[in-house]
């Protein structure tokens, strides 16, 4: 454990400066070649859930603290370990245990000391502390102010229930991939590899207990694949026929790419403007066994890649702040700042003006985010169809979308997304 103690901290230490948690683990991994499987996994684990609440933990800490922490490693060390003694079940004395061994390392003579003092009165004072944060929002939530300022603002009534949303641990859900199955009979595969899950509709599945991809059946021949519900609604909503031109405008790492092959027959141009994660759509295309003609370049300048034939389907599943999937990325709340929003939002309205003209007259484009952010969803289409006169709006066909003007809010079986289906008329 404390080996994993301190690659967490270090992760967290790492984030908290501004870095991308999965890049800050990767790195740090291959910086430690020789650390177990499990302890890979309980890094991770540690990494993760410090960072889903770590403004909470922060304030029990500086309850805990009679003078502000300089070392950084001690610090970041101590909300892993309270991260812990607060919601994990490891058992409280080996925790604090290694974290005095982990704080040792560190060579000053005052760590161990303190962690120990620190930790052992987390235990001792722990509902008067929590008590004390009844009123602190964000201690309670574990998010930014701005952040849960702007959602009860945009959400009145469902703002709690979004933030307590993006802290769940999120489910694994499965795609089963059409061409081989359907959610029934791939069920049916799941329970004979011991896998409990239940269906979601007619492909989607959600696993009681995430896996490795390599324990599912057929994952290698493209049976099934890794992708959230709400994700899966976009290949759906953009209903693509065989024999359509479509164009996926940014589509690493492929997700969508793959769905919407899987359900027709269409010529696919899948797009993006990085070349490393195009690399990942070749590969999840080859699993899956489909094809489509991939093109790197920007989605706001189509003269430099586009062959001048119009598309029938568009999707724009465009660059976001990512704020309805904070569940899969902790990181995001500590990352983002207010002002991203507008900078987001403004290289959105560009490429949705480049992709625009790109679309053939009767065709359809899909605009997603995975925001829940008005100014990068509702606010941006009803800018687009004032400056877009030959575009019109058209419903969604999911219920959740409908309900909801294109946005699902997220929630335990789906992370948040936002949907617009526009037609050129
Ligand atoms: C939300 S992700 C797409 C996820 C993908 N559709 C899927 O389902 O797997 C957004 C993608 O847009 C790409 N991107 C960002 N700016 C772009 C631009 N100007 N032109 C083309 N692609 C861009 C990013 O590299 C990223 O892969």
């Amino acid at each position: 454990m404390q080996v994993s103690q301190q690659l967490a901290a270090q992760a967290v230490g790492q984030v908290l400066d501004g870095r991308n948690l999965s890049v800050v683990l990767e790195t740090l991994f291959q910086q430690h070649p020789h650390i177990t499987p499990q302890q890979r996994a309980v890094s991770q684990d540690l990494a993760y859930g410090t960072l889903r609440f770590y403004s909470r933990l922060e304030a029990l800490l500086q309850q805990l603290l009679q003078k502000p922490l300089t070392e950084a490693f001690i610090h970041h060390l101590l909300l892993v370990s309270l991260y812990q003694l607060a919601y994990d079940k490891a058992g409280a004395h080996t925790v604090v245990n290694q974290a005095v061994l982990a704080a040792a390392k560190t060579k000053k003579s005052w760590a161990k000391g303190l962690v120990n003092a620190v930790l052992r009165n987390f235990l001792r004072q722990r509902d008067a502390l929590e008590q004390k944060l009844a009123n602190n929002q964000v201690a309670q939530y574990s998010y930014p102010q701005w952040w849960i300022n702007k959602l009860k603002q945009q959400y009145p009534d469902h703002w709690a229930s979004m933030l307590e949303a993006g802290n769940q641990h999120p489910p694994m859900t499965l795609r089963v991939n059409r061409r081989h199955s359907d959610a029934d009979h791939y069920l049916q595969q799941l329970q004979a590899a011991d896998l409990p899950a239940q269906a979601l509709d007619a492909q989607a599945i959600m696993l009681e207990h995430a896996v490795p991809v390599s324990r599912l059946p057929g994952f290698e021949q493209g049976h099934a694949s890794v992708q959230d519900w709400g994700a899966q609604f976009a290949a759906l909503e953009l209903d693509a026929k065989d024999g359509m031109r479509v164009l996926d405008a940014c589509c690493a790492p492929g997700g969508k790419t793959g769905h919407v092959l899987e359900l027709a027959d269409v010529h696919m141009t899948a797009m993006d403007n990085d070349a490393k994660r195009l690399q990942r759509v070749q590969q999840n295309l080859d699993r899956l066994g489909l094809q489509a003609n991939l093109v790197q370049g920007d989605a706001s300048t189509p003269d430099a890649w586009w062959d001048g034939q119009p598309y029938d389907r568009i999707l724009a599943d465009v660059p976001c702040t990512a704020s309805g999937i904070v569940r899969r990325h902790v990181d995001i709340k500590w990352l983002r700042r207010e002002q991203d929003i507008a900078a987001f939002a403004e290289q959105q309205r560009v490429i949705l003006q480049g992709l625009w003209r790109l679309l053939a007259k009767g065709g359809k484009l899909l605009y997603v985010t995975c925001s829940v952010f008005h100014e990068e969803n509702q606010q941006q289409i009803a800018q687009f169809l004032r400056s877009q006169p030959d575009a019109r709006l058209l419903p969604l066909k999911h219920d959740a979308l409908q309900s909801n003007q294109g946005q699902l809010l997220p929630g335990t079986h789906h992370d948040g997304f936002f949907y617009a289906l526009l037609q050129k008329v």
